[in-house]
């Protein structure tokens, strides 16, 4: 039978690829991200909610948008090799559906028909025809080799050492110098050994969730009360939320408990528990949205018969702080002023103050995963000018003898023992340092661990499951 003759194969047409919600989810988060600079934090709990997703559905949806966002970076030289061209010459979109696949296939060790098909399917929703085909290449390039080889290529792709861990821990190279710098500066005596094996710590910290814990506002509600909940032993109003969906908790719906992350906790307790209250004391947090430490300090002020006022320059972050202390019985007073300027409008009015800076956030990467790809080393000197004229600022707005605590979530050196030197330098005679850590040792009963003996009190994920806050305390004199 000739080849004319052969009857022709009848070829069943390729059942459509349904993909699953969550991968949607995830790319649409992705996508938003790159293009509209939006956070993750935010969107993805929207979106989820908008699909109606819940439980496992909800946890993948999470697990393949935070994985794949704070993976981005290694994932990036998985692609260039498998594609053997740089990523830069990938359409972004297509690059999106590529990270997404590569999460599937190197960490969440998906079946690779089920990783490599639907993320064909989501190249066609966002990207041109022929994208397909280039996906579906470069992805069944990555499952033929497993991800210990991966690593293995990737790492012998850097350039130097500090790529290598760059790539490794997908860091940019300029946040993993500045992190051993910052411990370095926490570890004063320590070989360059240890501190290079507790960078790798940190680094890995970052990569994975963080826990959730919650806050008891004192006065409002007890940590041995929350449902399921466990007190963490460190700070006293702490406690583990139990699994599943914090906001379900009867004390966080009625804002008399909240999440929020211990090192915050302690920052705020640095300041309220650095003496006894006396009645009648006024309090300012300077820097307040979107609230998280206000509804605290709110609390203890409360409990000690003083008056909190908080600010916030930005319109709607100032909305934020008012819902977060909506169940405080003496609501504070809400400013929407440059801090930076506050203090010369009200001089020595105040006992205490927060200055909780704006900063770079690079304590905070495990719970904004896109975070780390969007600073750049040139943000910090901005930053800290600004951070220098709110601490100005708050010295001005203190009473004689009143307390000031200065607080970022970043260890960057310069804005933490950079920006204490330089306040101490400029305000000699105007202020003392006072030690931070023996408040923060005699809050949490001795239960912390803290880097080397210093007034100061740095905090890390890889060492205390907090977010990396800096904590200090000062005096006017
Ligand atoms: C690190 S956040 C504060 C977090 C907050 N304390 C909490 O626990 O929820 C810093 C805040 O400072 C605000 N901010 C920015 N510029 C400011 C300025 N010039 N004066 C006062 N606050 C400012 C930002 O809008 C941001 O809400």
């Amino acid at each position: 039978m000739s080849p004319r003759e052969r009857p022709r194969s009848r070829r069943t047409p390729p059942l459509p690829v349904r993909v699953q919600p969550a991968r949607r989810i995830a790319l649409d988060v992705l996508r938003a991200v790159r293009v509209d600079d939006a956070y993750a934090n935010l969107l993805l709990p929207q979106r989820i909610r908008e699909a109606g997703l819940s439980g496992p559905d909800a946890g993948l949806a999470t697990e393949l948008t935070y994985g794949t966002l704070r993976m981005r970076g290694y994932y990036d030289r998985v692609i260039a090799l498998a594609a053997d061209r740089p990523t830069s010459e990938i359409d972004p979109a297509v690059l999106d559906v590529l990270e997404l696949g590569c999460h599937q296939l190197l960490t969440l060790r998906t079946a690779t028909h089920a990783a490599v098909n639907e993320s064909v399917e989501l190249a066609r929703e966002v990207a041109s025809r022929s994208a397909t085909g280039f996906v579906n290449g470069v992805l069944r390039g990555i499952s033929r080799r497993d991800a210990e080889e991966w690593r293995r290529l990737v790492l012998d792709d850097a350039t130097d050492h500090d790529d290598r861990l760059a790539a490794e821990f997908s860091h940019p190279e300029w946040v993993v110098r500045a992190f051993r710098r910052a411990l370095a500066a926490d570890a004063t005596g320590r070989d360059d050994e240890s501190i290079e094996s507790e960078l790798r710590e940190l680094l890995a910290a970052d990569n994975l969730p963080p826990r959730v814990t919650l806050v008891a506002l004192p006065g409002l509600s007890d940590v041995h009360d929350l449902p399921g909940a466990t007190p963490t032993g460190v700070s006293p109003i702490a406690a583990l939320a139990a699994a599943g969906d914090p906001a379900a908790s009867p004390a966080v719906a009625a804002g008399t408990a909240r999440v929020q992350d211990e090192g915050s906790q302690l920052a705020a307790l640095t300041l309220s528990r650095a003496r006894p209250v006396e009645a009648g004391e006024r309090w300012l947090d300077l820097c307040a949205g979107p609230g998280g430490k206000t509804a605290l300090l709110g609390a203890e002020a409360e409990l000690g018969g003083a008056v909190l006022v908080a600010n916030e320059p930005v319109h709607a972050r100032a909305g934020l702080v008012r819902h977060a202390v909506a169940a405080l019985p003496a609501r504070p007073e809400v400013l929407e002023l440059d801090g930076t300027v506050l203090g010369e409008r009200e001089p020595a009015s105040f006992d205490r103050i927060l200055v909780d800076a704006p900063c770079s956030g690079l304590g905070a990467l495990r719970r904004r995963p896109e975070a780390r790809w969007r600073k750049q080393p040139g943000d910090l000197a901005e930053l800290a000018s600004l951070q220098e004229r709110l601490l100005d600022s708050a010295i001005t707005a203190l009473k004689p003898g009143g307390l000031l605590a200065y607080v970022t979530c970043s260890p960057h050196v310069a804005e933490t023992r950079a920006q204490v030197r330089g306040l101490l330098r400029r305000w000699s005679d105007g202020i003392e340092q006072l030690d931070a850590q023996e408040v923060v040792e005699r809050v949490t009963g001795g239960s912390i661990e803290l880097g080397a003996r210093s007034p100061s009190v740095q905090l890390w994920p890889h060492r205390n499951a907090t977010d990396a806050m800096f904590i200090t305390l000062f005096r006017r004199l």
